[in-house]
This record gives structure tokens, C-alpha cells and sequence, in this order.
């Protein structure tokens, strides 16, 4: 989870192939609609969101009902919204990606060929709730690089854990 340019579609795309689950980008799951009004600059409402999350909620059940694994990246940026996705599943875990707004405008400035405008970073700003110690999120700062991000997320998955 984070705002958009916050990282996500890269660092779970690098994570998945560090520890062989699936990497899904939550930006599938958009009906064309949204992705319309974000690409014409305009922030998704909560109406506009809620069929998304419930899409991206039914993929997590699936890929858990036939024991896969899966980094899915996600912007989650309320807390009714994480609560959608994980409902009260322990085996879904959250990743917060965390950056000031500067670094992030900086990189979105830079990304090529994606719909989403860098307008739109003080709505995702506005909206975003960080998530609180009862959601056990694993907070990863984003100023380094790509790599050790991901170490810091495998390392804090504690997936050897018994
Ligand atoms: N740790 C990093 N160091 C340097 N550049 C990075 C890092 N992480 C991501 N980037 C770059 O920052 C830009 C934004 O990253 P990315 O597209 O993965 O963000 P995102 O959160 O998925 O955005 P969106 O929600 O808009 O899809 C990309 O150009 C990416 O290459
Ligand atoms: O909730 C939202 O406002 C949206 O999900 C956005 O965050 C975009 O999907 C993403 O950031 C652009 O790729």
C-alpha cells in the first residue's frame, strides 16, 4: 500500500520474484471507468473504489483457497479500505510503503507512459490514513534502493517462521 508513485508496482513486482509468489498489480482490477476519470485528473470517490477492493478481496480469497501466495500492489490508502481487503484474515499481511510527498512528485515527475497524473499526489496525500500498530503493518521506508527495500520486507515477513 501507498500513494501512487510510492512504490508499489515495483517493489512487489521485485518482491514476488524474490520469494516465487505471484505478483498482481490492484490497478487490473479497475473497472475502465476509473481509470478513465484518474487519467482526466480527477480522484476516485469511495463509490468509485468500493467495487475495485471487493475485486481485489475475492482475488485474495481465491489465491488463499488453493494455498497459492501472492504480492498484490495495491494503494489502500484508508483504513476501510485495508479492512476490505484483509477482513480479519491473518494470513494477509500489509506493506506500507513510506516516502515524503517531495521524493515521490520527484520520482512521478520522472515515470514515463502510465495514466495517472502527478495532480493527483495531494488527493492520494489527503486520503491516505497510514496504517495503525493493530493491522501488524510491515513499514518500509522508500528513500533507498529498490533491493534493499525488498530485503527489509523479507526480513520483516518472517517467512521462515514456523
Ligand atoms: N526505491 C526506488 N528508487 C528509485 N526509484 C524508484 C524506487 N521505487 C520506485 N521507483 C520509481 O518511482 C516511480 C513510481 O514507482 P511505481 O510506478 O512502482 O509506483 P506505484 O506506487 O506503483 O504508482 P501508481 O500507484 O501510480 O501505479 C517509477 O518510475 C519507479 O521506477
Ligand atoms: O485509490 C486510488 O486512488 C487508486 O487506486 C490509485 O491509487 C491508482 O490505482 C494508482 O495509484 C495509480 O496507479
Amino acid at each position: 500500500m501507498g500513494v501512487s508513485g510510492s512504490g508499489k508496482s515495483t517493489i512487489a513486482d521485485h518482491l514476488a520474484i524474490r520469494i516465487g509468489w505471484r505478483y498482481e498489480d490492484g490497478d487490473t482490477f479497475h473497472p475502465p471507468s476509473n481509470v478513465a476519470k484518474m487519467s482526466a485528473g480527477q480522484p476516485l470517490t469511495d463509490e468509485d473504489r468500493w467495487p475495485w477492493l471487493r475485486a481485489i478481496a475475492d482475488e485474495i480469497d481465491r489465491t488463499c483457497k488453493v494455498s497459492q501466495r501472492a504480492v498484490i500492489a495495491c494503494s489502500a490508502l484508508k483504513r476501510t479500505y485495508r479492512d476490505i481487503l484483509v477482513h480479519g484474515r491473518d494470513d494477509v499481511r500489509i506493506v506500507f510503503l513510506e516516502g515524503t510527498r517531495d521524493l515521490i512528485a520527484a520520482r512521478l515527475a520522472a515515470r514515463k507512459g502510465h495514466f495517472m497524473p502527478t495532480g493527483l499526489l495531494a488527493s492520494q496525500f489527503k486520503t491516505l490514513e497510514p496504517p495503525t500498530a493493530d493491522e501488524r503493518p510491515i513499514v518500509v521506508a522508500i528513500d533507498r534502493t529498490v533491493d534493499t527495500i525488498v530485503e527489509d520486507i523479507v526480513s520483516q515477513l518472517n517467512l521462515d517462521r514456523p
